[in-house]
């Protein structure tokens, strides 16, 4: 049988873009109290449309921008990312929500309603220009939140964003620090490498990271973090078929949630499943669809991996 690359058929839901960081590379944010947050009914709506015309989409990706955690409409925030969960379970979804770094309670309240959760490490380094106006970002904060969600026993996803003013010194210090704690508590699924393209709605003026350096740092990162961790690869901001392969035979296994639109880089269409599967064909891959749960992890959520078979040969990674 030939090497299984997965991707989560996905749709994205932004229960709100205002958020109270800048960091100067997002596309995505506005202003705090300058949104008007997606409603239960809108939600309703746009999975009962997906439920009738999308059968193929499983995962609902919640990306949200943050409420201060001081804000007095903090409370009514998380409330409504769990209530936007919980609808799509009652729709036949599993959601994975993306929203920033969380209180233990807040992490737990939703990591209850949520089939995995994921926050970006990006980088380890503390003094980084595109974060200076993003306490968000701050990467003792953010590791914290790695060991959080592994306490509460929340499968999760992180990964490391390049070319943000880092140097190819700062990966491996970060990518260790990933293995660490997956090390004490089991529950890292995927790290994501996403490289930083430029996107029309940044104030930010960095270059492009330099894609023929991508598979290299696969490279890296595939000698650093355990087998068991699928490192992911997003094809739409990879749209060189070769640099994308070259990323596949140095150790990549996923390619994330593929749907109709990149929230994060808008200016990036995801290219087509029918078109991704041709490509790795080539190569003799195949391309299979996965929950954004992976089957190892089921057991973390009380779901018996018979629910789920494993479609995934245990020697994915080890191309
Ligand atoms: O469409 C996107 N999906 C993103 N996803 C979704 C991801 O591809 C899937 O939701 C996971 O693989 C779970 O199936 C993220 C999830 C995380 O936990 C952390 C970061 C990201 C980043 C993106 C992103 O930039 N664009
Ligand atoms: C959802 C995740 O996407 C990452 N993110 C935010 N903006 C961009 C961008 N312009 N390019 C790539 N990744 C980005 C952040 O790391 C965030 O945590
Ligand atoms: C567009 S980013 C969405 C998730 C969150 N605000 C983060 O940056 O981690
Ligand atoms: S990347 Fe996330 S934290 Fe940073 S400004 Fe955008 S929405 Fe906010």
């Amino acid at each position: 049988m030939p090497p299984v690359i997965t991707y989560s058929p996905a749709v994205t839901l932004v229960p709100t873009y205002e958020c109270f960081n800048a960091c100067t590379y997002c596309n995505f944010r506005v202003n705090p109290g300058q949104d008007t947050w997606l409603t239960l009914d809108q939600a309703r709506q746009r999975l009962t449309t997906l439920r009738r015309l999308s059968p193929q989409v499983t995962e609902i990706l919640l990306l949200s921008g943050e409420v201060h955690p001081h804000s007095p409409r903090r409370a009514d925030w998380v409330a409504h990312l769990q209530q936007l969960a919980q609808l799509a379970w009652d729709w036949g979804f599993w959601p994975h929500t993306n929203c920033g770094p969380l209180s233990e309670l807040e992490m737990g309240q939703l990591g209850a309603v949520n089939a995995s959760m994921g926050l970006m490490l990006e980088q380890l380094r503390p003094d980084l220009a595109v974060h200076r106006h993003a306490p968000s970002k701050d990467p003792s904060l953010r590791l914290a939140q790695l060991e959080q969600a592994g306490s509460l026993g929340i499968p999760f996803t992180t990964g490391l964003l390049l070319g943000i003013g880092e140097s190819p010194a700062d990966w491996e210090p970060t990518l260790t620090a990933i293995a660490q704690a997956h090390h004490r508590w089991g529950h890292i699924q995927e790290v994501i490498l996403q490289p930083y393209r430029r996107g029309a709605a940044q104030r930010s003026h960095l270059p492009d990271f330099p894609l023929p350096q991508l598979p290299s740092v696969v490279r890296l990162a595939r000698r650093i973090l355990p087998a068991e961790i699928t490192l992911q690869i997003p094809p739409n901001l990879v749209q060189y078929p070769q640099i994308l392969l070259d990323c596949l035979a140095a150790g990549a296994g996923d390619l994330g949630g593929i749907g109709p639109k990149d929230e994060v880089n808008p200016d990036y269409p995801y290219p087509q499943v029918a078109q991704l599967t041709a490509l790795l064909a080539v190569q003799g891959y195949t391309l299979q669809p996965r929950l954004p749960i992976y089957p190892k992890w089921l057991h973390f959520k009380g779901i018996s991996p018979q629910f789920c078979p494993d479609p995934v040969p245990k020697d994915k990674n080890l191309v």
